[in-house]
């Protein structure tokens, strides 16, 4: 028997020491460790306790002794009795004698509260009086979308048919400009900033349907004059949630309810012929020649697929066209679009000019009249104005305009910017900082590593029963890797309190990585329900969990963007349906997701920094509306905290102005998770739905490698925070034994080395130093790491910058990746190769 088995076995005290003590051979230095261990253990005040919590936080603080787990044993909790797993080498019979155990065996779990770094108590909340938070981003009381110069037939239909009153800050600011009538070749492009969920989208929509909308009084004018304004968005979602808007807004009445009006706007009798349309790949290239050819006269697309057709679709009409819209500008940048974008503006450019050319030479049918000195105007919208956005407008925009909501709303304080738009409006502030909007309350918890999955059920019960009562909680967790997002949401829709005992074993023991590989089923698909969005889970009655993430097929994305939002409740209305989303941060930017009620980053971000926690974060509280945010932080990363303030505080120093995190202790959380109680009752609740987690990983080989594939993929995504962000985020901090708890697995899987980019490798190299083994790496292990070496969600970003970049520069491409990724299809990267 292994002396180590022996050491990190918590026993029962009753528990015979004879059998262990017959040990004979071995070195003499063998002998007399198992006979002092066994001493040891005879004394009753040796047995570890729960609360001995082992103190220290500081970056390389480790709990003094780690309480190891052994899943070749059975074993016990201090108060809870657990079913019993049937693990592979228990079946052969390995360890019993040596053990003697009692004769119905219990196992031994290590405690979830036991050997826990020290927390520090968030400081005490000052009790003062409730401040009432103006909403930084609500529809304003003070303005009118009359006032602003808006068509009164969008406006009427805004109020009636979308419940849109009131103009918000950013359309007050945007409105007066982009519906100004300056002469066409003065007319400047624009840069619209202002935080999430202000309401950007209707700023550049409503002029450009009310700049079109006089063409429908002409009675030659019909779809085959083309597209006359572009929208370009990121992301299909994105591209998907900006035409069902358009689509929602051109459903308008063309006539006046009251047609006596004398409005000329009004009276006029219009066609029904601006129509919009989606180009986001996924269809066939055929039906969407097809619709072009018909003519789209407002397109929104992602911007792959539009230069795609711009280069292939000779019937695609587009040399008149009016707007260009760049969407989500700073994601744009992210995913390597920027020569993508010079392509298309270049593209644009030829066909106008050819267009032009037609005209003049009397080669086309085409009507005259058409205003041929009237430039295209540009507008790029963007939540922050960081340096490469400020690039992009270099090279998109002429002449631009900068459009601040806040800015501009001082302005207007003095009536200024109706008489004089360009007064206030300056490109290139240097001392932008980002924020999210005021009334959002952001919280944070600080989590020993082991107490993850519990505080995270803790919390989404927290939340769901603090607003079901009312309403719906609809509710966005944010995950690091697709791995993870696939394992939390089958654990949570797979697992049951009172679930099957376990039939195999977890697929970490020694055993399983001697067994072939296609016997213990490491080749099977790791997802249990690759085709399923949707599931339930007992922990959390009458809500339905989605997941959401970039390796997920286009049609699934989409189903699980649908089904959050509630657009499938069946019973009940939108409202009063509870939803969770996991997701990856595919669905940080832009998506306009009603009622969100909460929005948790159980991972911080890996990448994008404080900017990538404000656009998360910005998913709730939108247009006005209250929301919360919480963060996940680990013991050895409470530095993010005051890191994350200052960053969204930035230079400003005004005390009424503070951006700050409300830090709220694990118990508290826990306690109103697992229903108060007295003492550490939430304690025995919170280990039991983690033993239901474990048995669930138990259960099944597949189960099993979801878990290790996600812890995994966890480090891996870890140690890709920024070098800047080192001090706080370091994989050498985390306690693999810890954090294989969150994933439900009783010991941290055996390898997490991945042939990768050399600085990641060397993080990869720390994080084995704290591997509970230094055995060589199991074959099942290499044979993963070799099918999963990347984490799909980077992957992805990877292959849409290399398509970025090679549709400028004519490179080689050596995989095609994107029909994996449904970013913009298989057939544009094998085209870009071929070129
Ligand atoms: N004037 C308004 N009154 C009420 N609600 C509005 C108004 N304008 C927009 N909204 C709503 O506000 C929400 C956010 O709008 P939108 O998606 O355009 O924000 P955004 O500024 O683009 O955010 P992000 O930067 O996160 O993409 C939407 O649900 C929209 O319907």
């Amino acid at each position: 028997m292994d002396d180590d088995l022996v050491l990190n076995i918590v026993t029962d005290g009753n528990l015979s020491l004879k059998s262990g003590s017959g040990k004979k051979g071995g070195r003499w230095t063998e002998r007399l460790k198992v006979k002092r261990t066994l001493k040891r253990k005879s004394r009753p005040e040796d047995k570890p306790t729960r609360a001995t919590p082992v103190s220290k936080t500081s970056e390389n603080d480790r709990p003094s002794k780690k309480a190891r787990i052994d899943n070749t044993q059975t074993k016990t909790t201090p108060d809870v009795p657990v079913a019993q797993p049937n693990s592979s080498k228990q079946a052969r019979g390995a360890q019993p004698a040596q053990l003697a155990l009692p004769s119905r065996p219990t196992q031994i779990i290590s405690s979830l509260f036991s050997y826990n770094p020290k927390v520090e108590a968030p400081a005490p909340r000052p009790v003062e009086a409730p401040k009432i938070i103006e909403p930084s981003n609500a529809p304003l009381d003070s303005s009118t979308f009359s006032g602003l110069g808006l068509n009164p037939l969008l406006i009427s239909h805004l109020s009636t048919k979308m419940d849109i009153q009131k103009p918000t800050a950013i359309q007050r600011a945007s409105l007066p400009v982009l519906l100004s009538t300056l002469p066409s070749k003065t007319s400047r492009d624009v840069f619209l900033q202002s935080q999430t969920g202000s309401g950007k989208t209707f700023s550049y929509l409503l002029p450009i349907i009310q700049d079109l909308l006089p063409l429908s009084s002409l009675s030659y004018i019909d779809r085959s004059i083309g597209t006359l304004a572009i929208i370009i968005a990121p992301t299909r979602e994105l591209a998907k949630q900006i035409s069902d808007v358009l689509e929602a807004i051109l459903k308008m009445r063309l006539r006046a309810e009251d047609a006596s009006t004398s409005s000329p706007d009004t009276s006029t009798q219009l066609t029904r012929w601006l129509v919009s349309g989606l180009l986001v790949g996924g269809a066939t290239r055929t039906h969407e020649k097809a619709r072009l050819r018909k003519g789209v006269p407002i397109l929104v697309s992602t911007p792959g697929r539009l230069l795609d057709h711009l280069q292939n679709t000779s019937s695609f009409n587009v040399g008149k066209c009016r707007w260009l819209v760049l969407d989500e500008a700073d994601q744009l940048m992210e995913l390597g679009f920027e020569e993508t974008i010079t392509g298309i503006i270049q593209g644009l450019d030829g066909r106008r000019r050819m267009a032009k050319q037609a005209m003049e030479e009397g080669r086309t049918n085409e009507v005259g009249g058409w205003d041929w000195e009237r430039r295209r105007k540009t507008v790029l919208c963007s939540a922050t104005i960081r340096e490469d956005v400020q690039k992009l407008a270099g090279t998109a925009l002429s002449n631009p305009l900068m459009v601040k909501a806040t800015e501009v709303d001082k302005d207007n304080k003095d009536d200024k910017l109706s008489s004089n738009p360009e007064k206030s409006l300056v490109i290139g502030s240097t001392t932008e900082t980002f924020t999210p909007p005021s009334q959002l309350s952001q919280k944070y918890v600080t989590v020993p590593l082991k107490l993850r999955l519990v505080a995270l059920v803790a919390l989404l019960r927290k939340l769901v029963a603090e607003t079901q009562v009312r309403r719906g909680a609809k509710i966005i967790v944010f995950l690091s890797c697709t791995d993870s997002v696939d394992f939390h949401w089958n654990l949570l829709g797979g697992s049951a309190m009172d679930g099957p005992e376990p039939e195999a074993s977890s697929g970490d023991s020694e055993d399983d990585s001697d067994d072939n590989d296609e016997d213990k089923g490491a080749k099977s698909t790791p997802n249990a329900h690759p085709e399923k969005v949707e599931a339930q889970c007992s922990l959390l009655p009458d809500v339905t969990i989605y997941r959401l993430h970039g390796s997920l097929p286009n049609n699934l994305r989409l189903a699980a963007l649908k089904g959050f939002t509630g657009a499938q409740g069946k019973n009940k209305p939108v409202q009063e349906m509870s939803s969770i989303l996991f997701c990856t941060s595919v669905a940080s930017r832009g998506l306009d997701l009603p009622l969100v009620r909460a929005v948790i980053q159980y991972d911080l971000p890996t990448e994008g920094g404080a900017t990538e926690y404000v656009h998360r974060v910005g998913r709730t509280a939108r247009a006005g509306k209250g929301g919360e945010a919480w963060a996940f932080v680990a013991p050895s990363e409470v530095e993010w905290v005051k890191w994350v303030e200052g960053k969204m505080q930035g230079e400003e120093k005004n005390e009424n102005s503070r951006v700050s995190l409300t830090g709220v202790s694990v118990e508290e959380l826990l306690r109103s998770g697992f229903g108060g109680g007295r003492g550490s009752e939430y304690e025995q609740r919170a280990t039991e739905v983690q033993l239901a987690f474990e048995r669930w990983v138990l259960q099944n080989k597949e189960n099993a490698l979801l878990s290790r594939k996600a812890f995994l993929s966890y480090m891996r995504a870890y140690a890709t925070h920024p070098s800047s962000e080192k001090h706080i985020f370091h994989i050498r901090n985390l306690h693999m034994g810890h954090l294989a708890k969150a994933f439900a697995l009783r010991d941290a899987p055996k390898s997490v080395k991945v042939a990768r980019a050399p600085t990641q490798k060397k993080h990869e190299v720390k994080a084995k130093s704290h591997r509970t083994s230094n055995k060589p790496k199991a074959d099942g292990d290499k044979e993963w790491d070799r099918d999963h070496s990347g984490d799909a969600e980077k992957r992805m970003q990877a292959i849409v910058r290399a398509q970025g970049r090679l549709t400028k520069q004519g490179g080689v491409m050596a995989s095609t990746g994107a029909s994996e990724f449904q970013i913009s299809g298989g057939y544009d990267l094998e085209k870009l190769v071929g070129r």
